[in-house]
């Protein structure tokens, strides 16, 4: 398994119960979207997965271990196979486009070596592989202050990408991007999940987005899971239901340009709503 939740509640310091009665499971190479409104849970879930909260209730087991049961070292170990791509990348406004990248890997490698990558960048080209895979190549030693939303939220998949993760958790990766953009964004997590096994997690406010990308879907509405079924057997009535105080399904694309297997389940259009 590559992560394995068993009645997992979460409440924060406040007292706010974010997370209810949460049992879910992956296997490696798995690739699931997590969608439902805002204030479902689904950064909280996805900060479970990551190992950066700790449930409040259940048991949960990463890439085969109980992350909570771990000393510091071995915590850091494991965190550094997890991936994340946050939805605002938490980068340091002076670095340069390579050294973000390259800190992908800090995790795994040495002080020494870690250091001395971010004084001297080192991999270059892997660097480069990895941003071209997000038409951000061009911009290799530009100051991350220096780039849009959009560009700094490639930079964040780009590092996720270099990385190498054995779990992939993406929170919202697509936000700040235009359509095309987003869907070619979403095909190169994709392609890293297929060419490398890593299992990939992504919340995601675009149901057009999800339904195309994800064979798993994982509707998640006031901190429980209301479902989670194969793409195929998601039916308009499941997406109305998860929505059911938003107004309209959202979407990414125009009602339009619905993806073809959205149309094939006949998801329902925001102005059918
Ligand atoms: N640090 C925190 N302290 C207290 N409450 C929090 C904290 N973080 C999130 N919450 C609350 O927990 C609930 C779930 O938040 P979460 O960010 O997981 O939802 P979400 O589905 O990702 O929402 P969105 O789609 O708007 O990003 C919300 O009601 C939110 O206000």
């Amino acid at each position: 398994m590559s992560f394995s939740l068993a009645a997992v509640g979460l409440v924060h310091p406040n007292g706010h119960r974010a997370l209810q009665d949460v049992t879910l499971a992956a296997r490696a190479g798995e690739r699931l979207a997590v969608i439902g409104p805002s204030g479902a849970g689904k950064t909280t879930l996805l900060r479970v997965l990551g190992a950066a909260l700790r449930p409040s209730e259940g048991m949960a087991t990463l890439l085969d271990v109980a992350p909570w049961q771990l000393g510091g070292p071995a915590l850091r170990k494991l965190r550094a196979q997890i991936g994340t791509v946050h939805q605002s990348p938490p980068i340091a406004p002076r670095l340069r486009v390579v050294t973000a990248v390259l800190s992908g890997r800090l995790g795994e490698w040495s002080a020494v070596r870690a250091l001395s990558s971010l004084l001297h960048p080192s991999d270059i080209a892997g660097a480069h592989e990895a941003l071209s895979r997000v038409a951000m190549e061009d911009r290799l030693f530009d100051r991350c202050d220096r780039l849009s939303g959009g560009q700094l939220q490639r930079v964040g998949v780009a590092r996720a990408l270099y990385q190498r993760p054995r779990l992939l958790l993406a929170d919202e990766p697509v936000s700040a991007l235009d359509p095309t953009l987003a869907d070619a964004t979403l095909q190169q997590l994709v392609a890293q999940s297929e060419s490398t096994g890593v299992t990939l997690v992504a919340s995601l406010h675009a149901v057009d987005l999800a339904l195309r990308w994800f064979p798993r879907i994982v509707g998640m509405r006031d901190g429980q899971v209301m479902f989670d079924a194969p793409v195929g057997d998601v039916t308009p009535q499941m997406l109305t239901a998860l929505y059911a105080s938003e107004g309209a399904l959202p979407m990414q694309g125009t009602p339009d340009a619905l993806p073809v297997r959205a149309a094939a389940v006949a998801v329902p259009r925001p102005d059918c709503l």
